[in-house]
């Protein structure tokens, strides 16, 4: 009878994910440096792994893990189908960030999604390609872009950091990334489009629905479950 559960190995999500599964009546000491295991005490059969935060969404995703604590920004960016494959159990309080659309401050009339959906469609007859996107959230962007806002034309750079430098960079227009205090924006001469906010992101315990349990498992899921519920 084994549950799993995986939680950040590093960053500002690890120390707040131990200290969570504490208040919760679960003491969880690291292993030795680099490993991914961990000694348990408080729920007996719960084996609690580090990984990567982007890595505990793929492995929900996969069904890998039975359970993972993560950004809410990368579980939706992982996963198709988030509600099938996903439960989300718990939103933790902590890890708040936003995935936000910014764009260069010099753009003075652009303000919303609106006036962002004029500076596409004329971008390709002006500047002769299409405006192009710095982000690694490329799900959120397609959703937020082209089904919520009615945007078609534009190009996707896949960015794998210092994002919000693309711009002053040459190498995109503008960006999609997360934020919480906006300094990094700010100083990189970008805005928040007003109506700009993808999704308000913190940190989450999600269950993977896809994960095979045995009937065993089923009671100890349940317990987990129920001492973060609130
Ligand atoms: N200021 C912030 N900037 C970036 N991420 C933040 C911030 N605040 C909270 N987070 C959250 O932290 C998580 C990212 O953590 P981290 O950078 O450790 O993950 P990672 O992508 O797995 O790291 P890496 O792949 O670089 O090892 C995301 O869910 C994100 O929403
Ligand atoms: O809105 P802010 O508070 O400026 O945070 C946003 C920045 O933080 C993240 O980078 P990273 O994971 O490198 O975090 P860090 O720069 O905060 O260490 C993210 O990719 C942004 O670049």
């Amino acid at each position: 009878m084994t549950i799993t559960l995986a939680i950040p190995s590093k960053g500002r999500l690890m120390e707040k994910s131990l200290a969570a599964l504490k208040q919760a009546g679960i003491a969880v000491t690291a292993g030795e440096s680099r490993s991914y295991r961990t000694q348990v005490e408080g729920i007996e059969g719960l084996e609690v792994l580090l990984l990567s935060a982007s890595e505990i969404a793929r492995e929900l995703r996969d069904g890998a893990i039975d359970f993972g604590v993560t950004g809410e920004d990368l579980i939706r960016e992982t996963v198709p189908e988030p509600d099938k494959a996903i439960g989300f159990v718990s939103r933790l309080g902590f890890g708040h960030a936003d995935v936000v659309v910014a764009v260069p401050q010099a753009w003075v009339d652009v303000q919303t999604m609106d006036d962002l959906g004029d500076v596409a469609g004329a971008f390709r007859a002006r500047h002769g390609r299409r405006l192009r996107i710095a982000t690694k959230y490329w799900r959120l962007t397609q959703g937020f872009f082209s089904r919520t806002h009615g945007i078609q034309s534009y190009r996707i750079v896949e960015s794998l950091g210092a994002t919000e430098g693309a711009p002053a960079a040459g190498s995109a227009d503008i960006i999609v990334d997360i934020t919480s205090t906006g300094s990094t924006l700010v100083a990189n001469q970008l805005k928040i489009l007003a109506d700009g906010v993808i999704l308000k992101s913190q940190a989450c315990l999600v269950c993977s629905k896809v994960a095979r349990r045995e009937a065993g498992d089923v009671a100890l899921a349940e317990d987990l479950a129920r001492r973060f519920s609130r």
